[in-house]
């Protein structure tokens, strides 16, 4: 059978969702339900109901009813098909691929918006233009409360990607603790916030693995049912007024999957919107929605009320084939063009499949005319109407100015400290980190074993490995950080939750002590073994250097790695910068033509080994020059090119250095 073509439908439309049991969002308030709280280790204190209300009384205040609305949406991506030419670019116009096509809605606190539709029909490219994360050109209009995207609206809101982005050390509780110190509001004390991260850990029910490390990568870890339930643990967190959501149920069996959506629900009737994208619902699963959309290829083809979906399809001519349908499959199914006469597909000879397409595109074509012609008027009306929320907008941006941050900057950095330390304490303290230096510092303790200042050569070269070990080593390890940092930054920064600068001071002082402990032990080590001048001061001098020299090195690899944000090209930079700071450093060529000499003044090993000399030898110190002659150390080849004169010079050059790497790094990622 041919689809109807574009029929008129009887169908009653109340866009709004009228036939909720629940007329208004009522104050289920899943924050104010404190007998959830299943702590994961037992609690003694028993703070009383007092107590509690407060809680429930500061987290209700911080939530702000938001109406989402989003009219003719339309996102297209250059395809990739043009055929490039490899030299001089691709001539042919590469063709725009339309993804999103005139989608519009409207959800309001209390509601549960879900939407449906096949694979690639456009459901996480809507969910992220609604979430304010999307890049590239959308048009048509996105508001909260009549306002565009602005960063209060950021922080109101909660959004759960399909990729889980977490720290693989940490375990479930930890994860969940550190989000609640970061994103809820100042007003709750430390303790309050902890019985938070306890609450939703008992709510989603985590309370069996809440000790366990959420694992990734060779890490053995959580489930990913398990994994994707802390990461929509950690946006209910911030006690989002906005709760936005990519398949938070796919690889959940039923009964967790009906648990998530059942909190859903209970979220959205605390006074939140909250907006989901989901598979292949169960039919227990579809009662729990308000709304749906359904997309088809980016087009929608219904959105409205959940409860009447059959009805509106029965009445443009769409009939399920039994009376015990699921709504879900029979929406997807037409979503993909298959109706109850066209469904025996799988006994469709060969030769009928492209006849069968056609059909199929027919169907979709007459939904869309469909929807077009029934829904979206209704609908166009229902989201130009002015609602009481939109007049709160200029209320909700006085504050946002006064209120920017969830938590102060202190609080942010000390969290994100011990976040830091906690996550990396593995490889900060990785015995194969400090089997190397120590290693490398016994070899070349032994090789320079009682060198004397008369075997000068021998001993300079001692000082110039210091320089360039103690460049590279920290360099490289530092290039990794940001790169490897950088879902999480992402993610956490498009939320809000932190200041820039907190998270960067955070991040380069927990890397510290593991940066200078070492480099201590190897000069430690190989300065006393490789027979330096053996006075206290020389020593403490050149160690001093050393780990000015690795803090150099360090903000260096951070602004590599921050401004390219990939890992291998960062190590090819480096490796090549690296090579060059090795050869210009004056210790392998002594003569270098003077139109390239300029590169040794950009090199830190160059400044750290000029002053590595410069404290290790006086200038009326002698070495054996040959013959039974003995030179001044200053005339040698090799220390006279280096021109020492006022150290004070190479310091502020170091010091330049470290202050402007440092800057570069973190303007690079404030581009993120
Ligand atoms: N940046 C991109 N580059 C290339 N194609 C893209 C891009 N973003 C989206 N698409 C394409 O757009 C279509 C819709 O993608 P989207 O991820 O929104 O679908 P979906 O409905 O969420 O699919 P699924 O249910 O499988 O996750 C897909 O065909 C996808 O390949």
């Amino acid at each position: 059978m041919m689809p109807p073509n574009d029929q008129e439908s009887s169908f009653p439309i109340t866009p709004g969702g009228a036939n909720r049991n629940e007329t208004s969002p009522v104050q289920e308030n899943r924050f104010s339900s404190p007998s959830h709280v299943i702590p994961c280790h037992d609690d003694d204190d028993n703070d009383g109901p007092s107590h509690q209300s407060r809680q429930s009384s500061v987290l209700r205040q911080s939530l702000r009813p938001i109406i989402l609305k989003f009219e003719e949406l339309t996102y297209s991506i250059k395809s990739q098909t043009g055929k490039k030419n490899y030299w001089f670019g691709s001539k042919e116009p590469k063709p725009n691929r339309l993804i999103l096509n005139g989608v519009s809605g409207i959800v309001k606190p209390g509601e549960l918006l879900a939407m449906l539709g096949p694979s690639g029909s456009g459901k996480t490219t809507l969910v992220t233009a609604l979430a304010g994360r999307l890049n590239g050109k959308l048009s048509g209009t996105v508001s909260y409360n009549g306002d565009p995207f602005t960063s209060y609206i950021k922080r109101k809101t909660g959004f759960v990607t399909q990729d889980d982005v977490l720290y693989p050390h940490l375990t479930v509780m930890e994860t969940l603790t550190y989000t609640a110190l970061l994103r809820l509001p100042k007003e709750l004390t430390r303790k309050e916030k902890m019985e938070q991260a306890e609450t939703v850990v008992s709510d989603l029910g985590l309370t069996r693995c809440c000790n366990s490390v959420i694992g990734g990568g060779l890490i053995r870890g959580i489930s990913g049912g398990e994994r994707k339930r802390v990461s929509i643990g950690q946006e209910m967190l911030v006690n989002p007024s906005l709760l936005l959501l990519d398949e938070p149920t796919s690889g959940l069996d039923s009964t967790t999957a009906a648990r998530i959506v059942a909190t859903l629900r209970s979220l959205a009737r605390g006074g939140r919107t909250v907006v989901t994208t989901i598979h292949q619902p169960s039919s227990r699963l579809y009662r729990m929605f308000d709304k749906v959309l359904v997309l088809s290829e980016g087009c929608p083809i219904y959105s409205g009320d959940s409860g009447r979906v059959m009805e509106y399809f029965g009445s443009i001519g769409f009939q399920p084939g039994s009376n015990f349908v699921n709504p879900a499959d029979f929406v997807l199914d037409l979503a993909n063009g298959i109706t109850s006469d066209t469904k025996q597909y799988d006994q469709v000879e060969l030769n009928g499949k492209l006849e069968r397409l056609e059909e199929q595109n027919s169907v979709k074509q007459s939904l869309i005319s469909s929807y077009k012609k029934n829904l979206y008027p209704h609908l166009k009306e229902e989201v130009s109407r002015t609602f009481p929320e939109d007049q709160m907008v200029s209320r909700s941006r006085a504050k946002s100015l006064t209120n920017r941050w969830p938590t102060s900057w202190w609080m942010q950095f000390s969290v994100l400290l011990k976040r830091g330390l906690k996550e990396r304490s593995h490889e900060s303290f990785s015995g194969l980190r400090i089997f190397m230096v120590m290693s490398v510092s016994l070899l070349s303790g032994l090789l320079w074993w009682h060198s004397r200042a008369y075997h000068i050569q021998d001993q300079v070269g001692l000082l110039f490995f210091f320089s360039i070990f103690w460049g590279f080593f920290p360099l490289f390890n530092a290039i990794f950080t940001f790169p490897q940092e950088r879902p999480m930054l992402i993610k956490e920064r498009s939320s809000g939750i932190y200041r820039l600068s907190s998270y960067y001071i955070a991040r380069t002082v927990g890397d510290l002590p593991m940066e200078l402990i070492l480099p201590t032990i190897f000069v430690t080590i190989t300065y006393w073994m490789g027979g330096l001048k053996p006075s206290l001061a020389t020593f403490l001098m050149t160690l001093m250097i050393v780990l000015y020299n690795v803090l150099v090195a360090q903000g260096v690899g951070l602004a590599i790695g921050a401004i390219l944000m990939e890992a291998k090209k960062a190590a090819t930079l480096s490796s090549v910068l690296m090579l060059v700071f090795l050869l210009a450093g004056g210790y392998y060529i002594q003569h270098i033509p003077g139109f390239i000499a300029w590169l040794k003044y950009i090199s830190f090993s160059h400044y750290c080994y000029k002053l590595l000399v410069g404290v290790q030898y006086s200038w009326d110190e002698v070495y054996d020059c040959g013959l039974g002659l003995h030179c001044s150390v200053m005339d040698y080849e090799g220390i006279k090119n280096l021109k020492i004169g006022n150290m004070m010079w190479d310091v502020l050059a170091l010091a330049f250095m470290l202050i402007f790497y440092r800057v570069l790094s973190y303007l690079a990622l404030r581009n993120l």
